[in-house]
């Protein structure tokens, strides 16, 4: 395994507005070391997501290279990079995309069982995870019937589980109130800390200052970047 967790090299990603194209991310380069924990910030629109869901392999790049753990996800298969998001990438995405129909527990523990964990195993590691995060009582409730920060805690449980992963959050303490979200800070860097290494993208400088390193896009531009160091 190389030291670098995520490269991206000179990518360009443009979206179709209408008759125009906005350009999301302008030729960026990017890396990320194994164990460092990164916030993205910058303005509306800046293309923060984009930087996001290009690391995650949701969206592809009109040009350039997305490298996870050494594999390029631009010139692997869809079937190859839907397993590599499926077993090194944890997302929190800023809707939860929790699944309705399944309970807590169940939306925690399903990406494991599509690993080919055992069910009994998978739940018992999903119910120690959302006991990290205060939630072993919610974990036969539908989504419906759990609060925004609640939703949004099980979003990030789900994300956690798994060793060494690749933790892509897109303001995860966006649902959250202050303290739930010093909490959610805590447990990602401690993550971190032991062996994980993460994005977040957040508005909230106090929350960056939970990152080794911050890195400000504008215009689809990484523009500034800052170090802890
Ligand atoms: N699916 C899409 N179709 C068209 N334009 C898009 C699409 N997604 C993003 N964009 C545009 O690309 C640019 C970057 O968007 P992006 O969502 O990455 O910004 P952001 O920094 O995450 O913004 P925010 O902080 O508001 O979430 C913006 O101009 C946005 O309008």
């Amino acid at each position: 395994m190389t030291d670098i967790a995520l490269q991206l090299v000179d990518v360009l990603k443009t979206h179709d507005s209408g008759a125009q194209k906005v350009v999301a991310l302008d030729r960026v380069d990017f890396t990320l070391e194994r164990g460092e924990l990164v916030a993205i910030m910058g303005p509306s629109g800046s293309g923060k997501s984009t930087l996001l869901n290009m690391a995650g392999g949701l969206d592809s790049p009109d040009s350039g290279d997305v490298i996870v753990n050494g594999q390029n996800l631009v010139t692997m298969s869809v079937a190859d990079r839907a397993e590599v998001r499926r077993t090194q990438i944890g997302y929190v995405f800023q809707d939860y995309n929790l699944i309705p129909t399944l309970t807590v527990a169940e939306n925690v523990s399903l990406p494991l069982e599509l690993d080919g964990v055992k069910e009994a195993v998978a739940r018992e590691q999903a119910l120690k995870g959302l006991a990290e995060l205060g939630l072993e009582s919610l974990a036969d409730r539908f989504p419906a019937e759990v609060s925004r920060g609640q939703a949004q805690r099980t979003a990030i449980a789900r994300a956690l589980l798994g060793e060494g992963r690749l933790l892509l959050a897109d303001e995860p303490t966006g649902a959250l109130d202050s303290n739930s979200s010093e909490e959610v800070m805590m447990l990602l860097r401690d993550r971190v800390d032991h062996g994980a290494t993460g994005i977040i993208v957040t508005h909230e400088s106090r929350y960056a200052g939970w990152a080794d390193r911050v890195v400000f896009l504008r215009d689809g531009a990484i523009v500034d970047s800052t170090s802890e160091a």
